[in-house]
């Protein structure tokens, strides 16, 4: 169901860091069906100063999950109250199924040939994202353990004016835009992780009249850390 095709043939941006706006890396239908079952239930909100957005279970396979705990107590707590997973069973069967596609090494073998990076040898971590109005998420460059975040949307229609776009930043100050970023089915998004990948998500205005869903996949070097 993963056109792998739309990652081999994309080429990396390299200003103002290192990102690539995939397009069509799922056909229309599949984007169709998945956004009707993208998960509803169990949602919580992440919250402070300059971000909120609402947030699921993560899912990581057997290997990965094994090694999460090492990048922090935060991740053993996850494993135990069931918030990291590889139960994939609440899901539908659309979901179940781009999930196992993801986790299968062709993919990451495609984002490793467009990247440069070694993902093969990193831990990934799926989840959810839904953003309602008022939500965003503030200039950041994401942790450094984490090497790249393949951003997928699921969006079928998302007016400019309902905000809510992942905007790739010149530098730390939100009016610094280099591109915004509209969260639609056709697009997703890979960052790699470095000192100057400055991005946030711009407010869901009182307009939107949908959550702005969006699936994160997310890369842990493991090589930093000892075990
Ligand atoms: O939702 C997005 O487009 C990006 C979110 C983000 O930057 C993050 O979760 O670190
Ligand atoms: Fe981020």
């Amino acid at each position: 169901m993963l056109n792998l095709n739309a990652i081999y043939n994309t080429v990396m941006q390299e200003v103002p860091y290192q990102y690539a706006l995939i397009q069509n890396l799922l056909s229309k239908e599949d984007s169709l069906e998945l956004a009707a079952s993208f998960p509803q239930e169990q949602f919580q909100l992440s919250a402070g100063e300059g971000y909120g957005y609402l947030w699921s279970q993560m899912f990581a396979n057997h290997h990965d999950i094994s090694v999460m705990p090492k990048f922090g107590d935060r991740w053993l707590e996850r494993i135990v109250d069931g918030t990291l997973t590889s139960d994939l069973s609440s899901l539908s069967s659309i979901w179940c199924q781009l999930i196992k596609e993801l986790w299968q090494p062709a993919y990451r073998e495609a984002l490793t040939a467009m990247s440069g990076l070694q993902l093969q040898d990193c831990a990934m971590v799926i989840g959810f994202r839904r953003y309602n109005i008022g939500h965003l998420h503030r200039p950041h460059t994401d942790e450094a353990s984490k090497a790249l975040t393949h951003m997928l949307y699921f969006n079928e229609y998302w007016p400019q004016d309902w905000g809510g776009c992942l905007r790739i930043l010149k530098d730390a100050q939100p009016e610094s835009v280099f591109q915004d970023i509209p969260p639609l089915s056709d697009t997703s998004v890979a960052l790699v992780r470095s000192q100057n990948s400055w991005h946030m998500v711009t407010p869901v205005a009182s307009s939107a009249q949908k959550s702005r869903l969006a699936l994160r996949v997310t890369f842990f070097h493991q090589a930093n850390q000892s075990v």
